[in-house]
């Protein structure tokens, strides 16, 4: 009836017939379920064009990717072919500067793949269509410069006051790996280590950004404290194994972000799973369902259960990009950057819905 994919373009983009289309995309917009569309497509993003069969979409989070299972799951509702195309526009004022979101990547323990999992998720996020940066404030191991490709090289400085950021991958970033001997960086105590991370945020020249992520040190000490207090951030990702050590430091860092009052977005549980190459078979080499565990007793969701798996070593160690070699890999760093961007996208809703209700006793 909407004679969408007909050719007969002038008779058809009548304003009547146009706003018919929105509605009957609307309704089924707001039925289509995902990982990152809990809810349905929300209302406010239903800024949709549709045109010979081509929806355009502009989105308030990064999804880019989510328009082929949004394009099958219209054509079928529809009962006609339909493509999706999907533009992210984060509809928010910027949080920092000219930054919507910062987004800080913690543990509780080191060495469970934070880093790894920061990088892979900005790439991520980068590949859905979003601004990326990424903010090495891991001050006592930067590894951010290795796993970009950025090693030795220094970023170069704008002005006498910033310094333009180093760009990889497509995404913008700044380590303190980029300017200091990384063995005189270990000996700094608490104030310097969180002046640093200020100085860092404020003197680097971002530009536009929908989301920085923040690589944080390991632990949740007192520096990771004072960091988490100083930075304006609008929600936390915690990297932990399934290991019961690694989920009870998790715990604190989950406990650290509430006193200050930064939400968590989610759980990203690393090294959850590894496939035997040779057999196939998966075992949970450091225990099974730590996170999911630990999800429900704070009501946090899991963004992603990463395997345990050598590609991930390989290509990150190498300053690559999953989504070159390793479609299988990227895709679960995919799923979680959806997530990711869509919670903190319901979680500023639900925050913005708060009502205060001021009575006289
Ligand atoms: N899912 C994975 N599969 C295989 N190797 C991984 C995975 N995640 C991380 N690694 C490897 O584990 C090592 C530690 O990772 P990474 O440096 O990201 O940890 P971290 O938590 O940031 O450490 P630190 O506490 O030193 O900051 C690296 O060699 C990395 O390549």
């Amino acid at each position: 009836m909407f004679g969408l994919g007909s050719g007969k373009k002038p008779s058809l983009f009548s304003k009547r017939r146009g706003s018919q289309w929105q509605q009957e995309y609307r309704q089924h917009l707001g039925r289509y379920r995902s990982a990152a569309f809990p809810v349905g497509v929300p209302e406010s993003a239903v800024q949709a064009s549709c045109e010979q069969g081509l929806c355009r979409l502009v989105m308030p989070f990064a999804c880019a990717q989510e328009a082929p299972e949004l394009g099958a799951f219209l054509s079928e509702q529809l009962s006609r072919e339909i493509q999706v195309d999907i533009e992210v526009q984060l509809a928010e004022k910027p949080r920092f500067a000219k930054i919507k979101h910062i987004i800080m990547v913690a543990s509780g323990k080191g060495g469970v793949g934070k880093s790894t999992c920061a990088v892979n998720l900005a790439m991520a996020l980068r590949h859905e269509g979003a601004r990326v940066g990424i903010l090495d404030a891991d001050i006592y191991g930067p590894s951010i410069p290795l796993l970009l490709g950025l090693q030795g090289q220094k970023p170069q400085a704008k002005d006498e006051k910033t310094l333009l950021p180093m760009e990889a991958h497509g995404l913008k970033a700044q380590s303190i790996g980029f300017l200091v001997d990384p063995d005189d960086a270990t000996v700094w105590r608490g104030p310097m280590a969180s002046q640093a991370l200020v100085q860092l945020l404020n003197e680097t020249q971002w530009g536009e950004l929908d989301y920085l992520i923040v690589d944080m040190p390991p632990g949740t000490g007192d520096i990771q404290l004072t960091m988490s207090q100083k930075v304006p951030a609008s929600g936390a990702v915690i990297i932990t194994t399934p290991q019961d050590l690694a989920l009870a430091d998790a715990q604190k860092g989950v406990a650290m972000f509430n006193k200050v009052s930064v939400p968590i977005i989610g759980l990203v549980e690393n090294m959850s799973q590894f496939q035997c190459p040779h057999c196939g078979e998966s075992s949970h080499i450091f225990g099974a369902d730590g996170a999911v565990q630990l999800s429900q007793r704070y009501g946090v969701p899991i963004l992603a259960q990463l395997p345990l798996a050598m590609e991930i070593r390989q290509c990150s160690e190498q300053g690559g990009d999953l989504s070159d070699d390793y479609q299988d890999m990227a895709a679960y760093f995919a799923a979680a950057a959806r997530l990711c961007a869509s919670q903190l996208y319901y979680q500023q809703g639900a925050q913005q819905g708060v009502e205060i209700i001021i009575t006289d006793d």
